[in-house]
């Protein structure tokens, strides 16, 4: 690992001035963190929207700066390494969201790689995000194999589907309610009630952030720049309230068969969900629907005649859990089955490490620290990434313990955990950051 005395590290809130030009510093770390992404450079206009759905989200930046810069070279003033946390909450299954503290925009710049700046800099973001009282944090990772060190472990998935919409898409029963086209720029006020209905639904879900709106709406899309091509239809129910939404985009008349890709469906509910896949079906002049965000226990197969009209054409590890905090994260969350585990946790770390019974009782989970000296023999034995991989109940502890992962210590322990572990309901989330 280089020194560390080559280097600054700066940590300051994502600003934005009265005038709505960008605080010069949040400005030069989006530059570095946008080419360490490979994305084209942001023009003033699109760096201030940008910065202003940073400071929005209340994202505190982590710059890393270098002291000297040869001649010619990017200043001083433009990190070598950016990171950010903002806070959020997570539906745990619990009775309440869980406040997480989400890890984001981590880049080094090339010829500053594998000097220990990313470990530097998780390892005090983690340690501040104890300090603050998180008991989880979560990202979205860019390459799975880097983040298991730090103990996190990945907690959701989503499926990339291609779905056919020809003459052979039909629905079981037809779905109850209405769908209509709308200016794609209402999203702005339907969506996130829509949104907070499915958050309130299912576990894993991570609450909506700024760029979400620009996007559905076609405000700005993932470079920043307006997208007029997004269009927008809402599901209304019985009694006509809007309970879904589908924002989409057609994919040109070169691309055969003509389809349209989804930039964001939310439905609060299955009839939603199922209606807003009834407007899709019957969209004329395209066969395909295109999405990337669809869940891995999905109705939808299974309410169209032909179930293999919809076709998995990824699996997308979505959320990564760190749990910090073992007593509290536990007794948050929802619990479908009564029982009791012992889970003996470790972490190089140290904060998920310890042996912890977990007992839940009335679908109420509460966790005790067993004292090591005690006789007793823990179900299972488990690292933080595994751990944080088992917390919302979407992995299953035996294809865990297949994969080496997990050990068994006491009899039935495995079974014992999964039945403790299953979730109220199928985790799902649809947010990335
Ligand atoms: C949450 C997010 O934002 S995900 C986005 C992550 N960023 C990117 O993918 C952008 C492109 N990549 C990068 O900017 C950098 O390569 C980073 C951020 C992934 C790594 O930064 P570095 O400063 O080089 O990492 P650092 O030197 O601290 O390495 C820490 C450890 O992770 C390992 N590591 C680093 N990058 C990777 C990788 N891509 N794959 C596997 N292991 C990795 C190192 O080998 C090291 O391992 P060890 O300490 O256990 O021996």
């Amino acid at each position: 690992m280089a020194s560390h005395d080559e280097y600054d590290f700066r940590t300051f809130p994502a600003a934005v001035a009265e005038d709505g030009t960008p605080d010069p510093a949040s400005a030069a770390w989006l530059q570095a963190e946008t080419r360490g992404f490979h994305d084209p450079r942001k023009s003033e206009k699109v760096l201030a929207r940008s910065v202003e759905r940073l400071a929005a989200d209340g994202r505190r930046l982590t710059g890393v700066y270098a002291r000297s810069a040869p001649a010619g070279a990017l200043g001083v003033e433009v990190p070598v390494a950016t990171f950010a946390w903002f806070p959020s909450t997570l539906n745990t299954g619990g009775a309440e969201p869980l406040d997480v503290h989400l890890v984001s925009n981590v880049t080094v710049r090339p010829t500053h790689r594998r000097r220990g700046l990313l470990r530097s800099m998780m390892t005090a973001d983690l340690e501040q995000a104890v300090t603050d009282g998180y008991a989880l944090a979560g990202l979205t990772a860019s390459e799975a194999g880097i983040y298991r060190r730090f103990g996190f472990g990945e907690a959701s998935w989503v499926r990339h589907v291609t779905v056919t919409t020809d003459s052979r898409f039909r629905m079981v029963a037809e779905p109850r309610g209405r769908c209509e086209l709308i200016e794609a720029a209402s999203l702005r006020t339907i969506g996130p009630e829509v949104f907070a209905r499915f958050h309130a639904g299912h576990p894993g879900s991570i609450d909506r952030h700024a760029k979400y709106w620009d996007r559905a709406t076609g405000l700005a899309d993932d470079k920043g720049e307006p997208d007029d091509a997004v269009h927008a239809a809402v599901h209304y129910d019985e009694s006509g309230a809007v309970d879904g939404y589908v924002a989409y985009r057609f994919q040109g008349w070169e691309k055969e068969p003509y389809t349209l890709g989804i930039v964001d469906l939310v439905a609060a509910d299955d009839e939603a969900y199922l209606g807003l896949w009834d407007f899709l079906g019957a969209v004329d002049l395209v066969e395909r629907i295109e999405w990337e965000f669809a869940p891995m226990d999905d109705p939808l197969p299974f309410a169209l005649t032909d179930s293999r009209l919809v076709k998995t054409t990824f699996v997308e590890d979505w959320l990564w859990l760190r749990v910090l905090d073992v007593e509290r994260a536990f007794a948050a969350r929802g619990y479908a089955n009564d029982g009791e585990a012992v889970l003996d946790v470790t972490d190089p770390l140290g904060y998920a490490a310890g042996v912890f019974r977990l007992r839940v009782t009335g679908g109420v989970g509460s966790v005790v620290r067993v004292d090591r000296s005690d006789s007793m023999t823990p179900d299972v034995v488990v690292d933080a990434a595994a751990l944080g991989s088992l917390y919302l109940g979407g992995v299953d502890p035996r294809v865990l313990a297949a994969a080496g992962r997990l050990s068994e210590r006491a009899p039935g322990g495995l079974q014992r955990l999964r039945a403790l572990l299953a979730p109220v309901a199928p985790v799902y989330g649809i947010t990335h950051f």
